[in-house]
């Protein structure tokens, strides 16, 4: 009984790109979930380990950060065309390149009702929330938000943090700030509020803190939203909040003789840094059992 290998490819899969494209103040942002996968004569490297028609993936990944820096990415189509031709085309034993591209739609923060320069919110995937508790003849009401993710491509800093022995993280005084908002508010007073009224002017002042406050680091921005919000909801007794610190890290493109000008990042999933943080009303009223420790 014979015993041969069938269809196989291999390549990179999901190469987290983020490109920033500036126009004076304004930057363009590109979000893009690249996976390549190639495919010819590739008997040889499962077969006795010859890996010398093997392209290695970490190759693919750069070639598609390189690309990504050398022109304008365009329409994901004409970017996946350009990768797959450049695989085929420069390496012989390699007869197909299918590239698979996920674009990740944000859209500009609207700040006093104007599309801002550099600040941007994740279309989709948010949802609003809110745990009633009720007790005899009493209510508490805990609404929030959750997976609100924003993105700033400038006017964020961080530097002036402890250098020991442990630390390799360089100081910044520009870089990417997102992160994936989650929002839990409490309010207070009455419960004959407008809910929905309410929620969208705390979600735009949460988006507009976000936006506006030049961030020298995430824990000042979080105090900032929370501030922000009980300045302008009465309503309001405390915020709390939970910021993943996504980490976007500007790619080395030296290697390949190129400058990255704060254009070309590598979207990081994991580790992440989690601030978490609560902003109180001095004279807030006393929480209810809706606000234990089980909420956020
Ligand atoms: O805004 C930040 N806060 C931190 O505590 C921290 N730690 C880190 O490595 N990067 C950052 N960024």
């Amino acid at each position: 009984m014979g015993i041969s290998l069938g269809p196989n490819q291999y390549g990179k899969a999901e190469v987290r790109l983020v490109t920033v494209r500036r126009e004076g103040a304004v930057h363009h942002l590109r979000d893009l979930t690249v996976s390549t996968a190639l495919r010819g004569e590739l008997e040889a490297t499962h077969l006795t380990g010859d890996n010398s028609a093997v392209l290695a993936t970490d190759t693919q990944k750069n070639t598609v950060y390189a690309f990504a820096k050398q022109q304008d990415v365009g329409e994901i189509e004409d970017f996946a065309l350009r990768l797959g031709r450049h695989f085929v085309d420069t390496q012989e034993k390699i007869t197909t390149a299918r590239i698979t591209i996920a674009e990740h739609g944000w859209e500009r923060i609207p700040v006093g009702g104007a599309p801002h320069d550099h600040a941007f919110s994740r279309s989709g995937g948010e949802s609003r929330t809110t745990t009633v508790t009720v007790h005899g003849d009493r209510a508490w009401v805990v609404s929030g938000v959750d997976g609100l993710t924003v993105l700033k491509s400038t006017g964020s800093e961080f530097h002036g943090f402890p250098r020991e022995e442990y630390t390799t993280l360089a100081e910044t005084d520009d870089r990417i700030l997102a992160t994936a908002v989650t929002a839990r508010w409490r309010y207070q007073g009455s419960t004959d509020i407008d809910w929905a009224k309410s929620h969208q002017e705390i979600r735009r002042t949460l988006l507009e803190a976000f936006a506006t406050k030049h961030s020298l680091s995430l824990q000042q921005t979080l105090y900032t939203m929370g501030e922000a919000v009980l300045l302008a909801r009465p309503e309001v007794a405390e915020v709390r909040l939970s910021l993943p610190n996504k980490h976007h890290f500007l790619v080395d493109l030296s290697p390949f003789g190129l400058e990255n000008h704060n254009e070309v990042f590598y979207a990081a999933d994991r580790p992440y840094g989690l601030i978490e943080g609560t902003v109180v009303r001095d004279e807030a009223e006393e929480p209810g059992p809706a606000w234990t420790e089980a909420v956020l």
